[in-house]
């Protein structure tokens, strides 16, 4: 089993469980408490089950799968739920699930009794190297991503490559797109390395990569005053497509298939403002294309774009922030941007597909 040291807590590479069952056994939790959504329960939870047989005592809470379903009314129904099931300050919510429960999960037990104790599960890719790690907690409003949350550290990460097993391939790619941002924004060598492997290939090393990655960038910067929006690279535009997308497309792109295309444009950015050079562009868009599918979206919504855009976290003083790569390997942060050259990219994006 390997550990990484986070802020305070310590995330664990363990597919038995066994320090999850240590960690519960040196805690005496008021109450335990599981947040799952209903692909959770059926996939993830029978393992949770079989890896901590002693643990009977506990309450389950149910949500509906999806990032549409991550908002303040099934926030209320998470704390509702704990409310009728008497949980205190002394009591632990474990989030056994995606992105959509590690992040509103969190968000429920950090503003709970102005906060009672969280540990994470992450059971997508996508949640184990990014959204269980780092304390981003949080909900969406309407369309607009992550809009109300805290920073809120959990307990403790457990990591188990079992959970990946029954996830399907488009859920993969899609968590693989942050891997990929892992790699663009700081680790040039990381990044040849997954830019052409075999996505049912990832493992705990590629996972245990990522989180290192992430793990250095918070813990240099905590709430993101400064470095951490380098893990934002792609999400000004790729939030904004997310959220234009969750209310208009039958269909609605998943969190890293549109930071995929937000890191395609940033990409165009990067290049346009940042120095990033042409070969590195097309190296870049070429990784994207190998694992995403086009999206196709008309100028008709670049206002609504902008829209979305204003609302984004880094921005200042209304001008719309940004993260751009100057290299692969290397992000700078804090780069404003005119709304001429943000529709300039989303320009670049639709004549790249349309070629
Ligand atoms: N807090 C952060 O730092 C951070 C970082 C990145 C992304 N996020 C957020 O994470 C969310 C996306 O997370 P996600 O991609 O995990 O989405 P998700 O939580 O919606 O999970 C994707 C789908 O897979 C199902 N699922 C989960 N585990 C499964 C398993 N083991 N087997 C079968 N099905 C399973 C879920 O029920 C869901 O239908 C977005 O809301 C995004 O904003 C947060
Ligand atoms: O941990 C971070 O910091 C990130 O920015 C990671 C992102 O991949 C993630 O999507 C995060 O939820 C975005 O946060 P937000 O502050 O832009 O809403
Ligand atoms: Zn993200």
């Amino acid at each position: 089993m390997e550990v990484i040291e986070s802020l305070g807590y310590q995330v664990y590479f363990d597919d038995t469980l066994a320090s999850l069952e240590t960690f519960l056994s040196e805690r005496n939790y008021s109450k335990i408490i599981v947040l799952v959504d209903t692909n959770t329960l059926d996939n993830c939870l029978p393992l949770f089950q079989q890896a901590l047989p002693n643990l009977s005592n506990y309450d389950v809470i149910e949500v509906d799968p999806g990032e549409e379903n991550k908002n303040i009314d099934f926030c209320i129904g998470v704390w509702q739920n704990m409310l009728d099931f008497g949980a205190d300050r002394h009591s632990l919510l474990i989030n056994l699930g995606g992105g959509v429960v590690t992040d509103m999960g969190g968000f429920a037990a950090s503003t709970f009794k102005r906060g009672m104790d969280f540990i994470q599960i992450p059971t997508t890719l996508l949640s184990q190297v990014d959204a269980s790690v780092g304390g981003k907690t949080g909900i969406d409003m309407g369309n607009v991503k992550n809009i109300i949350g805290t920073f809120a550290q959990p307990q403790a990460v457990f990591i188990s490559s079992q959970f990946l097993k029954t996830l399907d391939r488009r859920q993969l790619v899609s968590g693989f797109a942050e891997v990929i941002k892992h790699g663009l924004i700081f680790d040039r060598e990381y990044y040849d390395s997954v830019k052409s492997m075999d996505i049912t290939q990832v493992d705990n090393a590629l996972v245990k990569h990522s989180v290192s990655i992430k793990n250095r960038v918070i813990v240099e910067d905590p709430k993101e005053k400064g470095l951490r929006k380098i893990l934002n690279f792609g999400h000004t535009i790729g939030h904004a497509i997310e959220g234009y997308s969750l209310l208009n497309d039958r269909n609605p792109l998943l969190h890293g298939e549109a930071i995929a295309v937000g890191m395609i444009c940033e990409g165009y950015l990067s290049h346009k403002l940042n120095g990033l050079s042409l070969d590195e562009l097309n190296n870049l868009i070429a990784t994207f294309r190998k694992y995403f599918n086009d999206y196709i979206f008309n100028s008709a919504i670049d206002t609504a774009l902008l829209d979305l855009m204003r609302n984004d976290k880094k921005n200042l003083s209304n001008q719309i922030g940004f993260a751009l790569l100057d290299k692969i390997g290397s992000c700078q942060y804090d780069i404003f941007v005119s709304e001429d050259d943000i529709i300039e990219s989303l320009d670049f994006y639709r004549e790249l597909i349309a070629r």
